[in-house]
């Protein structure tokens, strides 16, 4: 960053959300930005923006204009004129859908790329979204970790349904970007834990269902 932005207290961070049609980019953003998630898929054509203002240690403001780049434009015209110049990048798969990690390569070569001129390097995180499918995973977390390492790229698991981790992504990203430390209490603030729902049924129901099944149980035996 030059040194005139960093004088200043409130700083703005381009951040460019990249990866594979429907692994979830969008839904990361507008968990991130307004705190919702839609279940309906609506492709992005182009992108979209999205702002939000964080506070870091230190009382740091700042603020993150959020690029949510269309699946669709890997291999298009605009896609390095998008990715140029940006702080961070978050690299997007869908751990239950392999092709997307396999398709990292691309994305990633072609931030590389985009970049090339540049004098400063964007800070990437490799993001596995939809963890809370975690029982239909087809990309191993060794899988992730081995493309984390042998890209210097830093790991995030989350889920923008759930909105485990998003948070703290972005977060992460921020503090990344402007060297600060982030403690333990911090991170695990952030996180934010995933909310199990409970079904309460009402105290005589359960006895109806009990009865219920208590008459089952006598037509067995009469069988
Ligand atoms: N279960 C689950 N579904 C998710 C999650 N994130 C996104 N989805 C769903 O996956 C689908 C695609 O999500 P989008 O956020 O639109 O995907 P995208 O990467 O922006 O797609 P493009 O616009 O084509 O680039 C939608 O139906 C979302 O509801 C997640 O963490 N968990």
């Amino acid at each position: 960053m030059s040194d005139s932005e960093e004088d200043s207290q409130d700083r703005q961070l381009k951040i460019v959300v990249i990866g594979d049609g429907a692994c979830g980019k969008t839904s990361l953003a507008t968990q991130f930005a307004q705190e919702a998630f839609g279940k309906q898929y609506k492709q992005t054509i182009g992108l979209d923006f999205f702002l939000k203002r964080i506070s870091l240690p230190g009382n740091m403001n700042v603020t993150l204009q959020v690029w949510d780049i269309g699946g669709q434009t890997l291999g298009g015209k605009m896609l390095d004129k998008y990715v140029y110049g940006a702080h961070g990048v978050l690299l997007v798969y869908d751990i239950t859908n392999y092709q997307s990690f396999e398709n990292l390569e691309d994305w990633y070569s072609m931030v590389k790329k985009a970049n090339e001129e540049s004098d400063v390097q964007p800070v990437v995180f490799l993001l596995g979204n939809k963890i809370d499918l975690e029982h239909m995973r087809t990309v191993k977390a060794d899988k992730h970790q081995r493309f984390c390492q042998e890209n210097g790229l830093i790991s995030q698991f989350v889920s923008a349904k759930t909105g485990d981790s998003v948070y703290l992504c972005f977060q992460r990203v921020a503090a990344e970007i402007l060297g600060v430390k982030l403690n333990k209490a911090e991170m695990e603030q952030s996180q934010r834990i995933v909310k199990a729902e409970l079904v309460n049924y009402p105290q005589n129901e359960v006895q109806i269902r009990h009865e219920n099944n208590s008459q089952q149980s006598k037509i067995c035996s009469v069988q």
